[in-house]
């Protein structure tokens, strides 16, 4: 293929099997960033080229029948033996088995597997092995491992997720992942002497920073446990474009079919309008169009703030690993929340047609919605970014600068919405700060009463835990809205396709404060004139978009062979469509099915089941 960014290499196979989760899908998506990124240069060199050339292919094992969420809970162990220099790796129960790594049951020969370090009879906690489970020659299952698919699933039958476990294997030290971050940067000179003293590793690996389990079982811990949790990262920075990448192709289908299809004669006698004339399909439709627009362009904030941390981390400097994590971890949460809810609600309104597999709903669906479970279920996902949100709020409290994206924490709540008619871009996202930080204060609040009133900080954390969602809900909300704001302002609005692009961005703003307009006036925020300002803008702003909804969808230029849509073709002949689909079915190749004769007949013409039975044998 010859195409180097991971990014558009991902892009381009959905382009050939469009919302069909490949076979090799984890193989690219976490094993080679994996070795890329958590193995040493040597073990890159081992590894890499195997990999890239497809002779090691892998996926990334880590989720056990026991546990997904919590990784420190995970009970795989790899437990080192300095007589052998070895790791022996084990599942030592039933809830220990590896349980839905993607490509695992019959596709993968290798696979990075997190299971908890043992060494001089001390737990390190998770770390990464490299595996391998099938024979390269003719990939048969190597002894000391049980592997197999976990069997039919809500979608993704295009994967082979599959189970796999231990039973005493064998692996070399040197398959432990042992780049990190440095340990601190020791000098040349004392590395010699300390690891010569210590151990007998090869030279080329004393000049590496890194973690190391050393010949005789010392273990030597990187500078954040947490850098072992790079991939996954990695990943939740990428599903934020990958949802909205669904939610706008659900867009394309679904506001151009309701351009084709006419329904129900507007007065008596007169003709049936475009079903996308209908106010109640433009209040469902237009604010996904909007949010498509916004998560993908949060998608690309998040992506290239991956980007540049991740080159900070690999320099040593992870002064920026907790705002990465807890922007990839809320924003993967809202975005994958918001575009499962938003292509439901697409199918929907595409009425009978819509629930066909003809319309391509239902294939972005079950491609989509997973992403509310994997690579961190959402709900924990969101807690995580709370957690973060209140570290901020003491900060703040404390009168410390906090960065960028959550400078409004901590503001005077006093003050009262500047909202007018004009609904201006300013007084949205002031709107939206409000909310959020309102809602950051009220959670840190309620931690601070339940642990004045005696409870300790893990029960305080659990009785805050639904106001700790809201918060960072509403946080993930304002990223999205500042972010498209800002985006629209850093244009010049001169151009037509800036002032169309400002109503959709003004319809993201309007909408989400009119479906959670508790939130917005729980404290007086917002006057009732004021939000009268804000519903009449949105019915506005259904007209002001209702002329360019078919290009603002084209624009996303998705082709036909992507959306593999009757509903969504470009040329808009859905019925002629439908009907060939209807015609190319299997079970229309035979004018009677062959069950017939075995389950209808003998009961339509009894007397005549004998010969009937006599053709079913056949
Ligand atoms: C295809 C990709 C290729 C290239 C990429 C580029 C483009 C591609 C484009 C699109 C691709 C889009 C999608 C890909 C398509 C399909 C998807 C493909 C594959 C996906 C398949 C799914 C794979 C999986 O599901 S793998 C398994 C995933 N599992 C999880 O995510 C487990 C979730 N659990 C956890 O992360 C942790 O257990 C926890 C965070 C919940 C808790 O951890 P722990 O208990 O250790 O921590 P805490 O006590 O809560 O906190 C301690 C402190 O640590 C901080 N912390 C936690 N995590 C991190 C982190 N990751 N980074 C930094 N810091 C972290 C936390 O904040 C605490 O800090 P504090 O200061 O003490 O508060
Ligand atoms: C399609 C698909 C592909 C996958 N691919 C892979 C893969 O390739 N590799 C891999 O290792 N894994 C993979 N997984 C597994 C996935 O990563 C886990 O399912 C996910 O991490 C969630 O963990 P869990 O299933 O244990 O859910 P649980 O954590 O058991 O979640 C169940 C419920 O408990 C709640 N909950 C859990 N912990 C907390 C908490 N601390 N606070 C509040 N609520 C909590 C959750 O919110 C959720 O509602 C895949 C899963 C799917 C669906």
């Amino acid at each position: 293929m010859g195409i180097t960014d991971m990014q558009e290499a991902f892009y381009y196979r959905e382009c050939a099997a469009a919302h069909e989760n490949s076979p090799l899908g984890l193989h690219y998506a976490m094993f080679l960033p994996t070795i890329n990124k958590q193995a040493t240069p040597e073990q890159k060199k081992k590894w890499l080229p195997l990999a890239e050339n497809y002779k090691m292919i892998g996926t990334y094992a880590q989720t056990e029948l026991g546990h997904g969420t919590f990784i420190r809970g995970l009970e795989t162990t790899a437990t080192y033996d300095p007589k052998t220099k070895e790791f022996i790796l084990d599942s030592p129960t039933l809830t220990s088995k590896k349980y839905w790594p993607g490509c695992l049951g019959k596709t993968s020969n290798h696979c990075v597997v997190m299971a908890q370090l043992y060494t001089q009879g001390k737990s390190h906690g998770p770390h990464m092995f490299m595996v391998q489970i099938r024979s390269m020659e003719d990939h048969s299952v190597l002894p000391g491992i049980e592997v197999g698919v976990i069997g039919n699933k809500f979608g993704y039958g295009t994967n082979d997720n599959g189970f796999l476990s231990f039973d005493k294997l064998r692996i070399p030290r040197e398959n432990m992942l042992m780049r990190y971050s440095q340990v601190g940067r020791i000098p040349r000179e004392n590395m010699l002497m300390r690891y010569s003293q210590v151990s007998r590793i090869p030279r080329e690996n004393m000049l590496m920073r890194y973690s190391q389990v050393h010949e005789d079982g010392t273990y030597v811990k990187p500078q954040n446990a947490k850098l072992a949790y790079g991939s996954m990262v990695l990943i939740r920075s990428s599903i934020v474009s990958d949802a909205a990448r669904g939610l706008a192709q659900a867009c394309v289908i679904s506001i151009r079919y309701s351009a084709v299809r006419r329904q129900t004669e507007a007065y008596p006698g007169g003709e049936e309008p475009q079903i996308l004339d209908y106010q109640t399909q433009q209040y469902r439709l237009f604010p996904l169009l909007a949010s498509a627009y916004s998560l993908q362009l949060a998608g690309k904030y998040v992506f290239n703030t991956y980007l540049e941390v991740n080159d900070q981390i690999e320099k040593g400097n992870l002064e920026s690993m907790p705002e990465l994590h807890a922007l990839s971890a809320g924003l993967k949460a809202f975005s994958t929340y918001e575009a499962s809810a938003g292509i439901e609600v697409c199918r929907i309104c595409c009425g009978g047609h819509g629930y066909s597999q003809a319309s391509g709903l239902p294939k972005i669906y079950v491609d989509v919605v997973p992403g509310c479970t994997y690579e961190g279920e959402n709900t924990v996902m969101m807690l995580q970014t709370a957690r973060y949100l209140m570290k901020c709020y003491s900060r703040a409290k404390q009168g410390q600068k906090l960065p960028g994206f959550v400078q409004y924490i901590g503001q005077n709540l006093n003050k009262k919405s500047c909202m007018s008619e004009e609904v201006a871009l300013g007084c949205l996202v002031m709107a939206y700060e409000h909310r959020a930080a309102r809602l950051v204060e009220a959670a840190a609040m309620r931690m601070q009463s339940l642990i004045q009133g005696g409870k300790k900080q893990h029960e305080a954390w659990n009785g805050s835990s639904v106001q700790l969602f809201w918060a960072a809900k509403a946080h993930c909300h304002l990223f999205c809205v500042k972010n498209f704001v800002d985006a629209i302002q850093a244009k010049s609005l001169s151009s037509k396709t800036v002032t169309v692009m400002k109503s959709v961005c003004q319809l993201y703003g309007v909408h989400g404060i009119l479906e959670n307009l508790g939130e917005f006036m729980q404290d007086g925020f917002f006057s009732g004139e004021q939000v009268g300002y804000l519903q009449r803008k949105m019915l506005a702003l259904f007209e002001n978009i209702r002329p360019n909804a078919v290009a603002l969808v084209d624009a996303f230029d998705y082709p036909d062979m992507v959306l593999g849509s009757c509903l969504g073709r470009y040329d808009g002949q859905v019925y002629q469509a439908l009907y060939d689909y209807a015609k190319s079915a299997p079970m229309n190749q035979t004018e009677i099915h062959s069950t017939y004769y075995k389950h209808l007949k003998p009961l339509i013409n009894p007397e005549t089941t004998s010969d009937a039975m006599q053709f079913a044998k056949l």
